[in-house]
């Protein structure tokens, strides 16, 4: 996590839902290390989920299930509103709330496939920005890719840059690249959970227990990328480190080279940008 400059205080902040993606970034903006302007208000569908807000001094929720103006509550005098709900939810929130955003409020959506231009359209006067932010933001170990619609200030992009830069790395992007942000690094920890999930499996079938499988797969990965981190090696050198010649790795290796990982990696990202398209255009 990257400390703030002591002048950076992030603004009044609404969010409207806080499930999987908006829930890590929350858990992070509430860091005592951040400095934001509190409360932060967040909105939620259901009672059950606001009542886990219930007697926290720095989050104030409500539920839209049952309070219709929920969502417009929350965004009052907001200086910054998140929406984080679902993509084909995010005009009908847009429409929502319109009434209650202020000519200049930072509107940033974490939804994919869903344009700075669609939103902006329903919120004449914002200034729309999208993230694409990743989950283990929750930990402030998020990677998000920033980019600003045609009514954003650079100071506008700058602050969400700031704000997202609370939970992990950010880079700043053109919004032509944001399918490209998903494919990548926000759906990026769904690969690695799949690759434990198989590699798990595998070590289950090897006559492993469920508990020495876990100890043994999930200390390799999290070990693993702690040393790519820690070591600032290339991942290629720490691959041949493991890789001794005529050993065991290099057999293994040969074999999940064979299945020629960087043509079903393009297939596997061309598939997720193709789904963004497809969410824009609504379907
Ligand atoms: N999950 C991820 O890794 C990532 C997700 N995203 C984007 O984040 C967005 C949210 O996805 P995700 O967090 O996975 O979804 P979730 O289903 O986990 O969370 C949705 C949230 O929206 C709330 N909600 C539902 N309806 C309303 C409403 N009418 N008013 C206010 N709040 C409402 C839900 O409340 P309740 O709990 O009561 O149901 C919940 O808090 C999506 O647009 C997605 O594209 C982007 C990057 C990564
Ligand atoms: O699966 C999804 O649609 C979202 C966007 C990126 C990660 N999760």
């Amino acid at each position: 996590m990257t400390t703030q400059p002591e002048t950076a205080t992030l603004p009044r902040t609404a969010m409207i839902g806080v499930g999987s993606m908006g829930g890590a970034i929350l858990a992070g903006l509430r860091s005592p290390d951040v400095r934001i302007a509190l409360p932060i208000t967040v909105t939620t569908n259901s009672a059950a989920s606001a009542a886990e807000f219930d007697g926290a001094s720095d989050v104030v929720a409500y539920a839209a299930e049952t309070d219709p103006a929920a969502n417009q509550t929350a965004v009052r005098d907001a200086e910054l509103v998140m929406l984080a709900v679902k993509p084909w939810m995010i005009a009908g929130v847009a429409k929502e709330i319109a009434a209650e955003i202020a000519p200049g409020t930072i509107v940033v959506s974490v939804a994919a496939g869903v344009s700075c231009e669609q939103i902006e359209a329903e919120l004449p006067g914002a200034q729309v920005v999208r993230a694409m932010p990743n989950t283990p933001s929750h930990l402030g170990r998020g990677v998000t890719g920033v980019a600003g619609g045609t009514s954003a200030s650079a100071e506008a992009v700058e602050t969400v840059r700031q704000l997202f830069e609370t939970v992990g790395d950010v880079i700043v992007v053109r919004e032509d690249q944001i399918n490209d942000v998903a494919a990548v690094s926000g759906s990026g920890p769904a690969y690695l959970f799949l690759y434990v999930e198989e590699m798990t499996a595998a070590a289950l079938r090897r006559g492993f227990t469920p508990e020495q499988a876990r100890v043994l797969v999930n200390g390799t990965v999290s070990g693993s990328a702690e040393l790519l981190v820690q070591s600032g090696e290339e991942p290629a050198q720490l691959r041949r480190n493991v890789t001794s010649p005529k050993g065991t790795t290099e057999q293994a290796v040969l074999v999940l080279q064979d299945a020629n990982w960087g043509e079903l990696f393009d297939r596997a990202l061309a598939a997720n940008v193709r789904r963004s398209e497809e969410l824009q255009r609504g379907e």
